[in-house]
């Protein structure tokens, strides 16, 4: 235990990935410009801890990134994964974690977060390897472990349960924070028992058909709303007395592209307005506990506001950029690795763990 408290101390509490996804099969995309050289290459970064990957733009202008690791686009799930295994690891230890996949619709995102059946992402691999720790903790420490899920989507500043029926007609969700217990409560939000990870599996698959509903619906609303997977841990050891609240949190956000707005209107402008306010909240709460600012803007979006126990000083928090290795995706992979190179500027203090002593 204390083994994973250190390293993840000296790495920092906010770090940055970025992930290539590979050219679809039979794509008839273009990876390459005209001059024969790759939009996405990976220079070595120049030191042991982080690493490098180039952007040339369509007029040939480079951009040059360094982050804490960059997958290209034959990292497997599994690879991914061995470099997150320790932060999620330390929700078991009682610390608020937030996983983040950003990035234009297409490039990776559900790719990484929730994958495929036999391509399993971030979130089935997480919740497994924390029933696997919470159980050897069980049998050999004294510990008991409690955790519960919840999912829940936001689409246009509002929020929705992904596994219960929400708020009764004519009331929404709110979400309450209590800071001196650390604690954050949604309101008619279902919090299903996690008692092993199969059971976890099959809350996947009823969000994933629930999203998939909306999707046909309503133009593609999967990549048009945030995605927010929530695991809260209680444990307590009968043995010392001790007890913590670990949470884990990890978010497969809204497509990050920008319309077009002068021909967007209706439901599709008030989408785009609603998704570019959500991410620049959240790059400007960043910014703002980066540079220690008295009033962090936590309610500036739905997405803050739920997650401002989450993201600040005591918490750890990972970004992964995805982007698609293709020329026409080009202009906005590099937004996205501007927007990802300045959260991986920004430093905020060290984490804490939310443990306590019984009386
Ligand atoms: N690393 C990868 N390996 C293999 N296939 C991938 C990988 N990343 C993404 N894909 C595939 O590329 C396509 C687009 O990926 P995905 O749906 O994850 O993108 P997204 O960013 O979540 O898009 P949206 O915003 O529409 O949800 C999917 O068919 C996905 O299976």
């Amino acid at each position: 235990m204390r083994f994973h408290v250190v390293v993840q101390t000296l790495k920092g509490n906010i770090r940055v990935f970025c992930r290539v996804r590979p050219l679809a099969p039979g794509s008839s995309d273009v990876e390459k410009l005209e001059s024969g050289q790759p939009v996405l290459a990976f220079p070595p970064a120049g030191d042991a801890t982080t690493a490098g990957v180039e952007l040339t733009a369509s007029n040939g202008n480079k951009n040059t990134f360094t982050f804490d690791q960059v997958f290209g686009p034959t990292a497997s799930q599994e690879e991914v994964f061995e470099e997150i295994s320790l932060l999620v690891q330390s929700a078991l230890d009682g610390y608020k974690v937030c996983i983040f996949a950003y990035g234009q619709t297409g490039s990776g995102k559900t790719h990484t977060m929730l994958g495929t059946p036999d391509q399993a992402g971030l979130i089935p691999r997480a919740v497994e390897q924390l029933f696997t720790a919470a159980r050897a903790l069980e049998a050999s420490q004294g510990w008991t472990f409690e955790m519960k899920a919840s999912m829940l989507e936001i689409y246009n500043e509002e929020y929705k349960d992904l596994l219960g029926k929400g708020p009764p007609a004519g009331k929404k969700h709110t979400v309450t924070h209590d800071e001196r217990a650390g604690m954050t409560a949604v309101s008619h939000l279902e919090a299903v028992e996690c008692a092993d990870p199969k059971a976890v599996r099959a809350l996947l698959e009823r969000a994933a058909r629930l999203r998939a509903v909306g999707a046909t619906a309503a133009n593609e609303r999967s990549s048009r709303s945030h995605m927010v997977f929530l695991l809260s841990i209680r444990g307590a050891n009968a043995t010392t007395g001790q007890r913590l609240n670990g949470m884990l949190n990890l978010i497969d956000l809204a497509g990050s592209e920008r319309l077009k707005t002068s021909g967007a209107s209706g439901e599709r402008l008030k989408e785009t307005q609603a998704i570019n306010k959500s991410l620049s909240a959240l790059g400007d709460v960043i910014a703002a506990l980066g540079s220690r600012e008295a009033h962090i803007p936590y309610r500036n979006s739905k997405l803050t506001w739920l997650l401002q126990g989450c993201l600040g000083g005591d918490a750890k928090m990972l970004m992964i950029a995805n982007v698609a290795p293709t020329l026409s995706a080009a202009n906005e992979s590099l937004c996205s690795l501007r927007f990802a190179a300045k959260v991986n500027a920004t430093e905020i203090g060290t984490a804490r763990r939310s443990t306590s002593f019984a009386k």
